[in-house]
């Protein structure tokens, strides 16, 4: 690290400064006192552990500091700065920086989109300058990364070290690290302390929680501690040990023994054997695994060491077999049905139900077991959970909350428990103590030792090499995706075994093709022998032609002159300029209120009223513009279609932002409501348009309406806007994670509600335009618009789920619809059929983006 030569972090730079206080700060969730009064000061220059058994309130100290939690009581100091109740932004703006628990990088962005989103804007370059400012902050900190990668395929250490490089780079008053080595193998952790080292160095405060004490020791000048919310002291790093640290974190003398093994012997039962086994990153691998064995998986991160255990399971495999007792696994539900239970290292999306609740988590795999004739007992069901949230020491409110309730540590406890409940044959686990505190650890080591001694196999993969010396009964050592060492576990030590990563290489997962490359400093050739795995180049196709936005306009413009050239061929008038006029005035209000549904679907949400919208648009125009000239008709329409979007927006954003009603409710109640209004001014269809205002709104030049033109042109300029500017970028982080956003300091409700308010008021824009073609009042003309103004920007590239799409593909999906509106009357084709080919079409949109996702679901 260019930044921190030895020397330089041997330099301390604590001063008298105090950066944090903290003064009574509580947080109560229902029953649960999280954090009960908390006081505390961290001065500038020091580097502070915070240390405390899941479910202390280390979490929810870090987030009252940051501003993602409001406490209860108490303030908040940030130099001499005082924060209550504040919003993650006021704690940005005070030079607080925070890396959470689960992060906050957006995996749709590019790695330099994320380090400019992620730092503060007084120290953010022109956005157009992001690549070379991101490709030098990198180099400065040693990150070997592409900055236009996309983040989702990097490794998960890499991303882990990114976040924390974005977070020191800024030079913050306070650095707020929560559990950043937990999944972090032993160069990993080395880096992010050398980081901490390095910030405090700068004169930054560093309050780090973790639940590796031998970090506390490496790098910490002071450790707090906190036992079930309460603040028990802060002592120097230099006068207590680990065991009294654990000791004053349980409030108990603690045992911190690993259970006992006994050596190695082959003969025992094979329960699973892999042959060749192949799969994305690993492969081809031999493996036996044999009752009553714990095998322990290690490596340097990202050598396919999770892959492999999911090939285990069947996951993700290209080659090779697995056999269960002589029979051939071929796929995981058999794997499953054969007493094959993998648990991954993913608790939020893949190991826990997050609908559910904990107790429906704990018996989702043992609800034969607890019912009669089919119907679950309580009773049974109770006593289950009861047990098991005392054996495994889980700390929650109440059973009956989701797992989102929990600390880090106690959802891992559920998921394990979940597991074991279920007495699987072979258990393969990925990282079975992430974010787990000392104490429970050695519990967690004791119920998977308990399961192997029934004479069932384990299987775990763990960054921590310490952990798989203590419990493993056999070790592997993976290097790029093949085992290249195999030693017992008795008598290995953490040196031994991160000695043994003889080939250390990193996978950068690229476009789906593993690219191995050398970690700097280590020898670039492929290393020979069974490790050697092929040096895999980056793509050579251009990346404006991989870039799936670009690939999707233009299959949407050649399908538009397809389908235009086989209705020419079947009709010539089509190609008359009457006839294409006709579609691109159809096309015209449809365009202006597919790009009004794009900017909410954009910021993820969705507006369903904005037809009714539109049709109260035209029923006032034919109140308001039916004499006089066209400059004040103008005028009038463009005022009162303001006011009208204005107020319709505003009444969205409260009932979404404010009441917290899911999107689609709130609108199907707006469009209600906007109709009902439409419906009482003009009962029946009447009130005559002037003829002036719709002259002048539908004038073509050649076949281009003027309006058409005007609104492609505002969609060049939203584009670039969008896709070129910094609040652009910060537009779409709100669409992609609004969550994660609104931790980067993006006032996220504000961006939501921004676009609820400028979507209602293009609705009713796009009602002057129709008002305009229509030319008398009529308050049911805008319904059909509801759908099409959501299908023509998913048609385009958006998607309903946020962050995605153009404003351009939601015109050409306009113009797309306008033209199969035509369609029933140029090819003579009934109305129903019509209808079935525009259904096929945007079905085919959406599953385009179905199927990738689905595609990376199960490679995953
Ligand atoms: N959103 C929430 N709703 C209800 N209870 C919560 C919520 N967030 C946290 N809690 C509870 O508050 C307590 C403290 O949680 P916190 O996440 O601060 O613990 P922690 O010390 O960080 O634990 P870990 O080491 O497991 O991450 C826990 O009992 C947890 O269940």
């Amino acid at each position: 690290m260019t930044h921190s030569t030895d020397e330089m972090l041997k330099t301390g730079t604590r001063t008298d400064e105090v950066v944090l206080t903290t003064d009574g700060v509580s947080k109560q969730y229902g029953p649960v006192t999280a954090l009960s009064a908390m006081s505390l000061t961290v001065r500038a220059g020091e580097v502070r552990a915070l240390v405390g058994e899941n479910g202390s309130g280390k979490s929810t100290f870090v987030g009252i500091v940051s501003g993602t939690v409001v406490p209860n009581t108490g303030t908040v100091t940030i130099g001499t700065r005082s924060l209550t109740k504040h919003l993650p932004v006021e704690s940005q703006n005070a030079g607080v920086l925070t890396v959470f628990q689960d992060g906050s990088l957006l995996a749709a962005l590019t790695v330099a989109q994320n380090l400019y989103i992620g730092t503060p804007a007084a120290q953010r370059p022109k956005y157009g300058e992001i690549s070379t400012w991101a490709s030098e902050r990198l180099a400065e900190y040693d990150l070997d990364l592409d900055p236009l990668l996309k983040v989702a395929a990097l490794a998960p250490g890499d991303r882990q070290i990114l976040e924390i490089v974005r977070a020191v780079m800024a030079k913050p008053r306070l650095l707020l690290l929560d559990e950043s080595t937990s999944a972090l193998d032993a160069s990993g952790v080395d880096k992010v302390l050398d980081l901490m080292r390095l910030a405090a160095l700068q004169g930054s405060a560093v309050l780090f929680v973790t639940h590796r004490l031998a970090e506390v020791f490496r790098v910490a000048d002071a450790v707090s501690i906190l036992r079930d919310g309460h603040y028990i002291g802060t002592r120097p790093a230099g006068e207590v040990s680990p065991k009294q640290i654990v000791e004053l974190m349980a409030g108990t003398k603690v045992e911190m023994e690993f259970p006992p093994r006994s050596p190695l012997h082959s003969g025992a039962k094979e329960l699973l054997r892999a042959e060749g086994l192949e799969g994305e990153k690993f492969g081809p691998v031999d493996l036996t695994l044999r009752a009553g064995q714990i095998l322990g998986i290690a490596g340097a991160d990202g050598n396919g060491q999770g892959q492999l255990l999911r090939g285990l399971a069947t996951l993700g495999v290209t080659g090779g077999s697995v056999t269960s007792l002589g029979t051939a696994l071929r796929s995981y539900r058999q794997a499953t049905r054969d007493g094959i239970v993998f648990l991954s290292g993913d608790r939020k999306n893949e190991s826990l139900f997050q609908a559910l609740s904990i107790r429906e988590n704990m018996t989702a795999g043992v609800l034969r077991r607890l019912s009669t004739g089919g119907i679950v007992r309580s009773g049974a069901e109770n006593r289950f959970v009861d047990k098991q949230i005392a054996d495994f020491g889980i700390r929650l409110g109440t059973p009956a909350q989701p797992p989102s309730s929990l600390s880090g540590g106690n959802q891992q406890k559920i998921a394990l428990s979940k597991a074991l409940a279920t007495e699987p044959k072979v258990l393969l686990i990925d990282e079975p103590t992430q974010g787990v505190d000392v104490r429970s650890r050695m519990d967690i080591y004791r119920f998977i030792r308990a399961c192997a001694d029934e004479g069932n196999a384990v299987v775990i993969v763990s960054s921590d090499a310490s952990e798989l010396a203590g419990v493993a009964d056999r070790i592997v050592v993976m290097s790029r995706g093949r085992i290249i060492e195999d030693m017992p576990g008795l008598g290995s030590n953490e040196e031994s075994i991160v000695g043994a990563f003889a080939v250390e290489s990193r996978v950068v997962e690229g476009d789906g093709e593993p690219v191995s490359e050398p970690v700097p400093g280590t020898d670039p050739e492929p290393a020979a022998g069974p490790a050697a795995a092929p040096v895999v180049r980056r793509s050579r196709i251009p990346r404006w032609v991989r870039n799936e936005e670009t690939t999707r306009l233009a299959v949407l413009a050649l399908l538009m002159l397809a389908i235009g050239a086989v209705t020419a061929a079947q009709n010539p008038t089509f190609l008359s300029e009457l006839s294409l006029k006709n579609v691109l005035l159809i096309a015209t209000p449809l365009t202006a209120v597919a790009i009004a549904q794009y900017f909410v679907l954009l910021v993820g949400g969705i507006d369903v009223s904005v037809g009714a919208t539109m049709s109260l648009s035209v029923v006032l125009m034919s109140f308001l513009v039916n004499t006089g000239g066209i400059f004040p008709n103008i005028l009038v329409a463009i005022g009162a279609a303001v006011v009208l979007g204005v107020v319709v927006g505003l009444i969205n954003a409260w009932l979404v932002e404010r009441m917290r009603l899911s999107a689609v409710i709130a609108t199907i109640a707006t469009l209600g409501i906007v109709t009902g209004v439409a419906l009482t001014l003009r009962p029946t269809p009447g009130g005559a348009i002037s003829y002036e205002l719709m002259s002048a709104i539908t004038r073509s030049i050649g076949i281009f309406p003027i309006a058409l033109i005007v609104l492609a042109v505002l969609v060049v300029a939203g584009d670039i806007l969008l896709r070129r500017t910094g609040l652009g970028l910060r537009v779409r982080a709100v669409g992609i994670n609004g969550l994660y956003a609104d931790r980067l300091g993006i006032r996220a409700t504000a961006i939501r509600g921004g676009a609820y308010v400028l979507c209602a008021v293009l609705a009713a824009m796009a009602g002057v335009l129709l008002a305009a073609q229509v030319g008398i009042g009529d308050a049911s003309v805008g319904e059909i618009y509801t759908l099409l103004a959501i299908a023509a920007p998913v048609i385009g590239g958006a998607s309903l789920l946020g962050g995605r799409g153009t404003l351009i593909g939601a015109l050409l999906g306009a113009v797309m619809l306008a033209l199969l509106m035509t369609l029933a009357t140029v090819l003579r084709i009934s109305q129903g059929v019509n209808l079935l080919f525009i259904g096929g079409i945007t079905l085919i949109a959406l599953l385009t983006y179905v199927l990738p996702l689905r595609r990376n679901a199960l490679r995953r």
